[in-house]
């Protein structure tokens, strides 16, 4: 899918990687819907993105991805100012195991959510011109992060969900492909605030340093530039995609037939 003309909506995209994303995919010629909690931050970048790439490209849509109805009318207002939606990006996303409930709400309640709306917009089947969903998981949903266990539960939801409802599309003839990324860290406001919210395993938290120091730090434009690959692609659908400093791709996952063996 070549993305001049297209359009897009990036939840939790006021800053950090949501940003990033939201930055790559206005300079490849997209226009681009900004969902957040955070008012102030959102507006003020659509301002700035807009002087940057041109009148309405960006607009700022207030929304919580915990909210069905908040949800429903960004979709709503959103494909009424651009006409379509071709591309849905589920950013929003927090690191707090103090307040773990929040976190399954929001990491993968809210992909849920974004998802199936984008699908009711986007199928074919519908009267939709069909398009792709990018859902951001992380390295914590391939493997353990042994601080966070309710955020590694998240995030594991997301790529299970993203692999499950990637095969129902396609078996639906819905022409929305549906693929997830996952970072390893991110020099993101959510990376440099955990000290505090890492609730009763915090005295665990040298081994993620240590884990930190192994796997580096990446920065927001190099995550985004992975966007590209999984929206651009048209032959990736329930495809996990991991980016770390050294490395990247696309992770192979086990075929489990019925007559294999543990
Ligand atoms: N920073 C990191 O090391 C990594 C982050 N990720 C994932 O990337 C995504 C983005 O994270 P960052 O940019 O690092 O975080 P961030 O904290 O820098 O930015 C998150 C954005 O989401 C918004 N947000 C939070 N809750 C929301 C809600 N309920 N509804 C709408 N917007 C909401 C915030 O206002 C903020 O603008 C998250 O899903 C996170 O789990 C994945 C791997 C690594
Ligand atoms: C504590 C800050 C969390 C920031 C939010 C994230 O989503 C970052 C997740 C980044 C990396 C997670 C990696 C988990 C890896 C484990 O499964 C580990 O077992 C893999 C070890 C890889 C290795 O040793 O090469």
């Amino acid at each position: 899918m070549a993305l001049d003309g297209k359009t897009a909506i990036v939840t939790g995209a006021a800053m950090g990687i949501g940003k990033a994303i939201t930055e790559i995919l206005l300079k490849n010629g997209a226009k681009v819907a900004v969902l957040d909690v955070n008012k102030v931050e959102g507006e003020n970048l659509v301002k700035d993105l807009n002087k940057e790439y041109g009148a309405d490209r960006a607009l700022f849509l207030s929304c919580n991805v915990e909210s069905d109805e908040e949800f429903k009318a960004a979709f709503q207002k959103a494909a009424e100012a651009f006409g379509a939606i071709d591309i849905l990006c589920n950013n929003a996303g927090i690191l707090n195991e103090e307040k773990w409930q929040d976190m399954i709400s929001i990491n993968l309640a809210g992909v849920i959510r974004g998802t199936y709306l984008a699908l009711e917009h986007m199928r074919k089947t519908n009267g939709g011109g069909g398009g792709v969903i990018v859902n951001i998981a992380s390295m914590a949903g391939l493997g353990p992060l042994l601080t966070c266990p309710v955020y590694t539960a998240t995030k594991h939801g997301v790529i299970g969900f993203t692999r499950a409802v990637a095969a129902a599309s396609a078996a639906s003839n819905y022409g929305i492909r549906v693929n997830a990324l996952c970072p390893s860290f991110v020099g993101t406001e959510l990376f440099t605030t955990i000290e505090h919210k890492l609730g009763q395993f915090a005295h665990l938290k040298g081994a993620a340093n240590q884990l930190v120091e192994k796997l580096g730090v990446l920065n927001t434009p190099e995550v985004a530039e992975c966007i590209l690959e999984l929206v651009t692609d048209e032959t990736k659908n329930g495809e996990a995609f991991m980016v770390r400093t050294e490395m990247k791709g696309y992770v192979p996952f086990p075929s489990l037939s019925s007559t294999d063996k543990p």
